[in-house]
């Protein structure tokens, strides 16, 4: 579980999420939408712990698995895939116990489970970026983690891909995992999660998703967006 508490989270003089409070209850399923620039990342990068609240704050419960935007620069890393999926050890095993059979097996699963057993000692760098973003799931899938937290993971992903990873969410979610994933795709978000946080830089709505997604919220957020697209700064508390 995950609770926010009048959390805001700036750049510099201006803010990109603004007192959002809510609840993230434990086995929820939540999509966190909104227009470009709502503050969707910037939110999960708070709740992962990865930025600092400018004010207010976040209470986590439980261990926390954090898939970040995926960038050009992930497949640099001098790593094989099976090594990728081992990286979801680390939270458990902690920096000194070495890796066990039983580490390699788990991993080995988790690449079969999404669709990359003929990858597992190829480096990352071989993968294309659908393949690269499997490779990621499987990171998670061995991480284990309470809570799941998502942002965009099925961007230049193709179909099939999107099914399959889906499907692993579907299992977390019947699994009781609580999972967090940013989304611009309404037909998937009203179809596979059924909470929903429209952000746009406030919580603007959030709760069941067909009660969040009308059409009345839509074009109130998009709205905002024309708002802080064309007024530069508008949070002088920070
Ligand atoms: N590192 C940064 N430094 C300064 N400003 C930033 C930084 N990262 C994001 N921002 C700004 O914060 C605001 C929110 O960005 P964020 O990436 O959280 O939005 P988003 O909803 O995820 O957008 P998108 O849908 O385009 O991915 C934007 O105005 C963005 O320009």
């Amino acid at each position: 579980m995950i609770e926010i508490h009048h959390l805001t989270l700036c750049y510099r003089d201006r803010a990109a999420v603004h007192a959002v409070s809510g609840r993230f209850v434990k086995g929820s399923h939540t999509a966190v939408v909104g227009p470009n620039g709502a503050g969707k990342s910037t939110l999960l990068a708070a709740l992962a712990g990865v930025k600092q609240a400018d004010e207010g704050h976040v209470h986590r419960h439980g261990r926390i698995a954090y898939l970040a935007q995926l960038s050009t620069l992930d497949k640099q890393f001098p790593l094989t895939v099976r090594e990728l999926a081992l990286a979801g050890t680390w939270q458990q095993r902690g920096a000194w116990r070495g890796l066990s059979k039983d580490d390699c097996l788990r991993a080995d699963a988790a690449l079969e489970r999404v669709g990359l057993s003929d990858f597992i000692k190829s480096p990352i760098s071989n993968l294309s970026g659908g393949q690269l973003q499997r490779a990621r799931f499987a990171r998670l899938i061995v991480e284990d983690a309470d809570v799941m937290l998502l942002d965009e993971p099925f961007a230049n992903v193709d179909s099939a891909t999107i099914e399959n990873l889906l499907d692993v969410q579907d299992h977390w979610h019947q699994a009781g995992k609580t999972q967090i994933t940013v989304l611009h795709d309404m037909s998937q978000v009203r179809a596979h999660y059924p909470q929903t946080l429209l952000l746009a830089q406030s919580a603007l709505a959030w709760g069941e998703t067909a009660e969040v997604l009308t059409t009345e919220n839509l074009q109130e957020a998009n709205r905002r967006a024309q708002h802080w697209r064309n007024d530069a700064t508008w949070c002088q508390e920070c």
